[in-house]
């Protein structure tokens, strides 16, 4: 596999802060490949994100290096983001139609019927319903899963080498997740996207990426293959991490780990 991003010593200080939230972090993410970037709240995981796709708010102080071996990448063409919340990727005032037709000639030479022709597809590729129909509909229109869904597709439609996946389901309820991971896993196996995984839940994690960066206090806690990491994970935080989902769903996360 190719690199597709190295990360080399990356340190991201906010404005009017002294300590940053992410320091030191180093690593490769090579091409079709899937990583979970884990840890607790505040742990630094959205500001790695936004450092990949290049959107750190203003004043953000950045030392060290992202490099793109392929060449630069574009946010919406060649990284794909999906926010927790749908409502930060979709207008409410624009038809689903409208905003993934402006997307798709954005960033791909097509005609306005074709685009309109592409929209329903990539509608049908996430399991909307009545997908020509959907597209005159409105995001109120939609139940949160479908609108989750929606957002996907919006991220995937400039045909993105990465897709960040930011807490994308985190607000969903446990059945409608499991749709959204379903979706995301048929999505990187079909368009051997890399997927940057953000999430707090180790289950998750392990269950649809092959490795594992644990982050704690903006620092790297420990990065490994998913299986090793839930299994003998060699860092405290992975470890409470891990012992807050003693439960139910635990022997499933070691069989599903990749
Ligand atoms: N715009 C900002 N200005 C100042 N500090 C910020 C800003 N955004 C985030 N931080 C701080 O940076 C640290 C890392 O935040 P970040 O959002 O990256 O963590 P996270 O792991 O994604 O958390 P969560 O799971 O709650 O989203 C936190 O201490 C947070 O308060």
């Amino acid at each position: 596999m190719s690199d597709l991003c190295r990360i080399e010593d990356l340190t991201v200080t906010y404005a009017g802060e002294t300590r940053p939230a992410l320091e030191a972090i180093s690593l490769t993410l090579a091409r079709g490949e899937t990583l979970a970037v884990l840890g607790e709240s505040g742990s630094g995981k959205t500001t790695l994100a936004r450092a990949v796709i290049g959107l750190l708010p203003q004043g953000a102080r950045v030392a060290g290096r992202i490099d793109w071996p392929g060449g630069a990448a574009r946010p919406g063409r060649d990284i794909g983001y999906v926010f927790q919340d749908p409502g930060a990727s979709l207008d409410p005032v624009l038809s689903i139609g409208a905003q993934l037709v402006e997307v798709l000639r954005a960033h791909r030479p097509l005609d306005r019927r074709r685009a309109r022709e592409e929209a329903a597809r990539l509608l049908a590729r996430v399991q909307i319903p009545q997908p020509e129909l959907a597209l005159a509909a409105y995001p109120h229109q939609f139940s949160g899963g479908q609108r989750q869904r929606i957002a996907i597709a919006l991220a995937i439609a400039g045909e993105p080498a990465l897709l960040i996946a930011d807490e994308a389901t985190s607000a969903l309820d446990t059945l409608v997740q499991a749709g959204i991971v379903a979706l995301l896993r048929e999505l990187v196996d079909e368009m051997g996207l890399s997927l940057m995984l953000v999430t707090h839940d180790i289950a998750l994690a392990a269950s649809l990426c092959q490795r594992i960066l644990v982050l704690d206090h903006g620092r790297m806690a420990e990065l490994g293959p998913a299986r090793q990491v839930v299994t003998q994970p060699s860092a405290a935080i992975t470890r409470q991490l891990l012992d807050s989902r003693i439960d139910l769903a635990s022997p499933s996360l070691l069989a599903r780990a990749p």
